[in-house]
């Protein structure tokens, strides 16, 4: 996939700490106050941990009986005048109710997401928590570390769409790092064409974007007459950037309306994905999984393996199906260079190459007895299992006609 350079700086995002300085951005932390720039270096990248660990540690010095830098910080006492302290100046000590975790219903949450302002994951953050922080990050790799790393609270990861299918790099992150999925979200997505203003279509030689968009709107291209170059790039927004910060008059960009708002761009074709009903699956990632219920729709999503190659797939599909369980995805990958390490009982780990790993979701909760049956079947039957998660279905009803991607607009 092809990297654009330069970026714009006004689109701050998270750098992976191995980007090649030939990809390097002039980069910050979003919605940081001040607009100091973080580097991208390993080092910046630690450092700039290095001050999130040490604000959070003078806050609580601040707060819990005025100690800084090991010694005890006395609050002022005006001995003239024998009156106590001033309530403002005395710090409150911290009380049970300070510990017991404040229900997070998105405002102050920190949500990373691949891409720059106006891309898609970005709405999906919006969408699963509503005011949240969202936080640009130039790879998923970079989003799971941030939320490994406590920058961030939730990563935010496309897996799969009703028109391209799996993505499937996300499945393999998914099964790499260790976070949990605590949520879902189902995102209508309403591709635009956009080019810099007064670029006509006769003057298009290139159209750039995420691999998705190019593939879900690759047949409305041909039909507008755009048989020109695909380029892939990290992302759908990032390509409208590009375009505008580089001043590109011979490249369109697949992206959202937001996008060309942001960026400054024209829409040239509206709604050219190739089926009005297009929708993407992201998942919700954090550090710790969520305790599943059973009041309200719950789905669980698992991977397994087995060292003696696939035969074990029908009996796991029987273990659900026994059971009436509804499987909503299967998704097999091959796995042949990735060694798995696998945990016994004792905590002794061994390392094993399992041909293929298959993904599966299923609709229950972990906390139903049927599901915890199921899975222990599932767990005689195979030689690694591990759940990525059990969270809340989105039972957000869309079709064609509910959602804006029902209408399209070719004013080419
Ligand atoms: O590139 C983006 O904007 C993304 O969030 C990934 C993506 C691309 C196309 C459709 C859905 C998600």
């Amino acid at each position: 996939m092809r990297t654009l350079l330069p970026s714009s700086p006004h689109n701050p995002m998270l750098q992976s700490p191995t980007t090649p300085s030939s990809r390097r951005r002039f980069i910050h932390c979003a919605k940081r106050s001040d607009s100091s720039p973080i580097g991208s270096s390993r080092s910046d990248w630690q450092s700039s941990c290095a001050i999130l660990s040490s604000k959070v540690v003078s806050q609580e010095q601040a707060a819990v009986n005025g100690h800084t830098n090991g010694s005890v910080n006395l609050v002022p006492f005006d001995d003239k005048s024998l009156t106590p302290p001033n309530k403002k100046t005395t710090p409150t000590p911290l009380s049970i109710t300070d510990l017991s975790p404040a229900p997070m219903h998105g405002s102050n949450l920190r949500v990373a997401y691949q891409g720059v302002p106006g891309a898609y994951s970005e709405a999906a953050a919006g969408k699963a928590y509503p005011n949240c922080q969202a936080i640009p990050c130039d790879q998923f790799e970079v989003a799971f570390q941030a939320v490994e790393l406590w920058i961030a609270d939730r990563a935010v990861l496309p897996v799969e769409n009703s028109l391209g299918g799996s993505i499937h790099r996300n499945y393999d992150l998914l099964l790499r790092h260790r976070l949990h999925i605590v949520g879902e979200v189902q995102l209508p997505v309403h591709h635009c064409l956009l080019a810099l203003p007064g670029v006509r279509k006769e003057f298009l030689t290139r159209v750039i974007s995420h691999p998705q968009g190019l593939a879900q709107c690759e047949h409305t291209l041909t039909k507008l007459g755009l048989n020109v170059a695909r380029e892939a790039v990290d992302d759908t927004a990032g390509a409208a950037e590009f375009i505008a910060a580089n001043n590109v008059r011979d490249t369109a960009a697949i992206a959202s309306a937001r996008a060309a708002e942001i960026y400054g761009l024209e829409v040239l074709a509206d709604g050219i994905q190739d089926d009005a009903s297009n929708v993407t699956r992201f998942v919700m990632l954090a550090r710790e999984p969520i305790i599943p219920r059973t009041d309200r729709p719950f789905k669980t999503s698992i991977v397994f393996a087995h060292e003696k190659g696939t035969c074990v797939l029908f009996k796991v599909l029987s273990a659900f199906a026994f059971r009436n369980i509804s499987l909503t995805k299967i998704e097999s990958r091959p796995n042949h260079n990735v060694p798995i390490r696998l945990v016994d009982e004792a905590n002794v780990g061994t390392a094993k190459h399992f041909e293929y790993m298959f993904y599966v979701d299923f609709e229950a909760s972990m906390a139903e007895p049927r599901a915890q049956n199921a899975l222990s079947e599932v767990q005689e039957f195979t030689s690694f299992l591990r759940v990525l998660g059990s969270y809340p279905m989105d039972m957000t009803s869309w079709s064609p006609s509910s959602s804006s991607s029902s209408s399209s607009t070719f004013s080419l």
